[in-house]
């Protein structure tokens, strides 16, 4: 399924929907990730197919270096262990997937996930840390993360793999898999369940605007998108 089409069957839809379908696709104990996955604001939401990385813990020891040699040492860590593989492959309407280690880094940043955004992702979820939190709030790229952290890559942290299955905190999201993500939190719909389960949770959403519909009506509040 092409990624506009994907879009477009889930456009709209909420968090809450898409758990309502996958639960009628029989999937009840799949996709949903736990609670400790948050926006970094309120009112993120986003869309996607997923795009998947892993990073893992670095096993290499830091030299004793001066501040000078730093530079050129960290530089390197970029070039050589830590590249940015996903950049340059982003296309138009993909959530970027991390896997982090559990370990206290903001591999997420203000850089990153801006330019990330500029080449076409919808936002980001990640199972690590996220740093410059309130610049990328003020960039209002949607990041859904477990925590904040202060620490640069270097020395802790290398890259593993691009566009492999990923374990998001005990959730499975394979590249393709579509990553539907507000205020709820984020779930991952297998790509191959993606049309019934989005069926289903249209089904739910437009009972849902209906019913609230007529309580708007009854207080005579005045209709907003939610139920229209
Ligand atoms: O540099 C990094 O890897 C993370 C970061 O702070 C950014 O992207 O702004
Ligand atoms: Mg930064």
């Amino acid at each position: 399924m092409e990624t506009a089409e994907v879009l477009e069957l889930f456009d709209g839809l909420r968090v809450a929907d898409v758990r309502d379908g996958m639960d009628w696709a029989g999937l009840h104990a799949k996709g949903s990730i736990g609670p400790e996955v948050t926006p970094l604001a309120p009112g993120m939401r986003m869309t996607g197919v997923a795009r998947t990385l892993r990073f893992r813990p670095s096993e290499k020891a830091v030299p004793p270096l001066t501040p000078e040699e730093y530079t050129e040492w960290a530089a390197r860590w970029y070039r050589d262990i830590y590249p940015d593989r996903v950049g340059p492959t982003i296309e138009q309407g993909e959530v970027i997937v991390v896997e982090a280690p559990d370990i206290p880094v903001g591999a997420i940043g203000s850089n990153n996930s801006l330019d990330w955004h500029a080449k076409g992702a919808t936002g980001i979820v990640t199972s690590g840390g996220v740093r410059d939190t309130d610049e990328c709030v003020m960039q209002g790229v949607p990041i859904f993360c477990r925590y904040r952290a202060q620490s640069m890559v270097q020395g802790r942290i290398e890259f593993d793999a691009l566009q492999v299955p990923v374990n998001v905190c005990g959730v499975l999201i394979r590249p393709g898999d579509v990553v539907v993500a507000d205020g709820d939190g984020v779930i991952a719909v297998p790509i191959e369940h993606a049309e019934t389960v989005a069926k289903y949770a249209r089904q739910e959403l437009d009972n849902d605007k209906k019913g609230r519909r007529a309580i708007y009506e009854r207080l005579g509040r005045p209709l907003d998108d939610t139920v229209r």
